[in-house]
């Protein structure tokens, strides 16, 4: 298994051999913070200072073993599946997403930021390649979807056995009307049948059901992140002013494990920041103390009350009741 899955391989593994992890503690251990910016495995370092816990009234969330200073690392996370916007396509790394140079990409309908990406991608993108994507791609852009690129390479992943078919099912999945779900089956014919057109074999494809797809993107909807890379430079800070003009600013979007354990806050104690890829940093915003629930803002934290708890209704499915809510602001 690639690169991509160690992580989450050891909180899944945790959850499988202790069945009812939705009321149960999850330590996490050194090894699942391995440096998200080294390539070679990190020498294990302490545990990160969090643990997953069930919380009164938002499901699982994250809490702070220790205390936390302000602008402190809390831990990293590298993505579980990453896949860039189509406005980025060659403008991102297929893998890793980091911004590309317009020398970088020139001519290739994907580019890679490196060997290192290119080779870890290979197994997927091995799959992928033999598919003709064209409608599939062209359903995402008209309809404006982004998910459903995430299924597309995680079904690339499962066929190729870089990862598998269950490994989102651990995250929470959005409640899916019925209109949503019929909606989604146009997506499912057209992704079921650009492998079949590329002759792949039925006995391969038992898990890309329907159902799988729909399951995946019930999860996709509120636990992926759309991925906005920190500015480095005049230039970038320049080239992101044009961006948000011309088209969208974010390099893609890209699903995490142990992230997606954070709750929201309109008035949050800790962020995430992507500095040059889909690298996560997870970041306390103020001190924190043991003990204490560690959230992030789902959404701009600016709009007002009315508008940011109208977006985590249709959005996220919950009624958002943290102090700066209650208290009007
Ligand atoms: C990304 S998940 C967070 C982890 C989730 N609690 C779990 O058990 O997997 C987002 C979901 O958590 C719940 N949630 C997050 N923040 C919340 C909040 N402030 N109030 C109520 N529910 C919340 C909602 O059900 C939301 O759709």
């Amino acid at each position: 298994m690639s690169h991509l899955v160690r992580y989450s391989r050891w909180v899944w593994w945790r959850i499988k051999k202790n069945p009812g992890t939705q009321n149960r503690e999850i330590q996490v251990s050194s090894f699942s913070t391995a440096a998200a910016e080294e390539e070679k495995p990190a020498p294990p370092g302490p545990p990160p200072p969090i643990r997953v816990s069930v919380t009164e009234s938002a499901g699982r969330g994250v809490f702070a073993t220790r205390r936390i200073g302000a602008g402190d690392l809390i831990h990293t996370a590298k993505p579980l599946l990453t896949h860039p916007s189509l406005s980025a396509n060659n403008a991102a790394c297929y893998f890793c997403l980091r911004k590309l140079t317009p020398g970088e990409s020139q001519g290739q309908t994907v580019a890679f930021c490196g060997q290192d990406c290119k080779e870890k991608a290979k197994v997927f993108y091995d799959v992928e390649a033999k598919a003709d994507w064209a409608a599939f791609d062209e359903y995402c852009r008209t309809q404006g979807l982004k998910y459903p690129l995430l299924v597309k390479r995680l079904a690339c992943m499962v066929l190729s056995g870089a990862a598998a078919a269950d490994s989102l099912d651990i995250l929470q999945p959005a409640y899916l009307t019925p209109e949503m779900v019929l909606q989604m089956q146009e997506g499912f014919g057209l992704l079921r049948s650009s492998f079949s057109k590329a002759n792949i074999a039925d006995e391969q494809m038992t898990f890309l059901t329907n159902q799988w797809y729909n399951g995946v993107l019930a999860r996709l909807r509120i636990n992926a992140f759309r991925i906005e890379l920190a500015m480095g430079s005049y230039g970038d800070l320049l080239a992101s002013a044009s961006a948000c003009v011309e088209a969208e600013a974010a390099v893609g979007n890209a699903v995490y494990m142990l992230p997606s354990f954070y709750n929201h806050d309109c008035d949050p104690n800790a962020h995430i920041v992507w500095i040059d890829n889909a690298n996560a940093r997870l970041k306390a915003l103020h001190d924190v103390e043991a003990d204490e629930e560690l959230r992030i803002c789902y959404i701009d934290a600016g709009m007002d009350r009315d508008a940011r708890q109208n977006i985590l209704l249709q959005g996220f499915g919950f009624k958002c009741n943290c102090l700066r809510c209650l208290s009007g602001d």
